[in-house]
């Protein structure tokens, strides 16, 4: 039986812009097995984001082209009232700022038992009630009955996570997307938090994609990373690879911009992604912001080429990549 539980194949996600669509998220292609992490790190502004909100057809307004299908069912033909269905119940996501995820005129327990209502209406009034306070217990709230009564102002902002997290889990999702979970919260809270989506995992059973911009997160949690730059995936692969040998010119270029033990100086490409209007679409979008590297060297339609299994890289131009300050790779030349 295929483990497989998302596939997402080119996908295109489009904002219109002044009478023209812009896409943020450009071909995209990717797989996520049940009981798996997946990282997706980038930049502000990479289409992070607005991936997560593709595959729970969240935006009201994009144009999305391509694949995207959950067990099997087609989610980007999906009809409202079916996606009304599955959105909640087989995946869930859990948003980056408790406050506002919450509606502070509701205690917790009309907030996670209404999730439970919408989706299980043979659970009574009572089941309800004892599934929030297990719910509740299970992300680790310390003395749920008391949590159940209360409104979101009266709790911390990491129990408001763990609250939010309680509703993203409520009716057991296979597909579990978390963006930036942890962003709004302080480093210990951080932590805390992040431990008790790896338990999930566990728990659950279920795909987790996790968004962040924080190297260190996806090291620690992810089984496999996806690095996105200007809508696309540049390299895909194990976690272990990844961190032994990035390849893409943009991913060596994240890792280095975290200081190391024993590292004497960061080799830093300077930079921004580009405002989604000046993307640009043909050939290799980081091609710009390595200008030292050979026009020649960068493919006219930059492909993901796999490296070693599981090991994929977009364009060519990182076999004749060296950051410039690093007298070393340029002296020995790169392979
Ligand atoms: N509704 C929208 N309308 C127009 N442009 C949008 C919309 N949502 C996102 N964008 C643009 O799409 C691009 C990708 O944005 P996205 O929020 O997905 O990035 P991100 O990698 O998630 O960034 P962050 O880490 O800051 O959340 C950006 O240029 C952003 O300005």
């Amino acid at each position: 039986m295929s483990n497989e539980l998302l596939k997402i194949k080119n996908l295109k996600t489009s904002f219109r812009i002044d009478d023209e669509y812009y896409a943020a998220v450009d071909d995209v292609t990717l797989t996520l097995n049940k009981n798996e992490i997946l990282g997706i790190v980038g930049e502000s502004g990479s289409g992070k984001s607005a991936l997560a909100f593709s595959i729970m057809r969240l935006h009201t307004r994009a144009k999305i082209e391509g694949e995207i299908s959950l067990n099997n069912q087609n989610i980007v033909k999906m009809p409202k009232s079916k996606l009304n269905k599955i959105r909640g119940d087989e995946m869930a996501m859990i948003f980056q700022d408790p406050l506002t995820a919450l509606n502070p005129l509701m205690p917790i327990s009309r907030q996670i038992e209404e999730n439970l209502f919408l989706h299980n209406k043979k659970l009574g009034q009572q089941g309800r009630k004892k599934r929030t306070i297990e719910l509740l217990n299970l992300v680790g709230i310390p003395r749920p009955e008391r949590v159940y009564e209360q409104f979101p102002h009266e709790l911390s902002g990491g129990m408001r996570q763990r609250v939010i997290i309680a509703i993203a889990i409520a009716n057991d999702p296979e597909l579990l997307i978390a963006d930036e979970p942890t962003t709004a919260l302080d480093v210990t809270i951080q932590a805390q938090i992040l431990d008790l989506i790896q338990e999930l995992k566990q728990k659950i059973h279920a795909g987790i994609i996790l968004i962040t911009h924080d190297l260190g997160v996806v090291a620690e949690m992810a089984d496999r990373v996806a690095v996105m730059y200007a809508g696309q995936i540049v390299e895909i692969a194990p976690v272990d690879k990844l961190f032994a040998n990035p390849l893409h010119p943009y991913t060596r270029s994240l890792l280095n911009s975290v200081p190391t033990e024993g590292q004497d100086r960061l080799h830093v490409i300077q930079g921004v992604v580009p405002t989604l209007k000046n993307l640009p679409r043909t050939g290799c979008r980081f091609a710009e912001r390595i200008p030292w590297v050979d026009a020649s060297h960068h493919e006219e339609n930059p492909d993901l080429h796999e490296v070693e299994p599981g090991h994929f890289v977009r364009c060519t131009c990182y076999k004749h990549f060296y950051f410039p300050d690093n007298k070393e790779e340029q002296e020995n030349g790169v392979s």
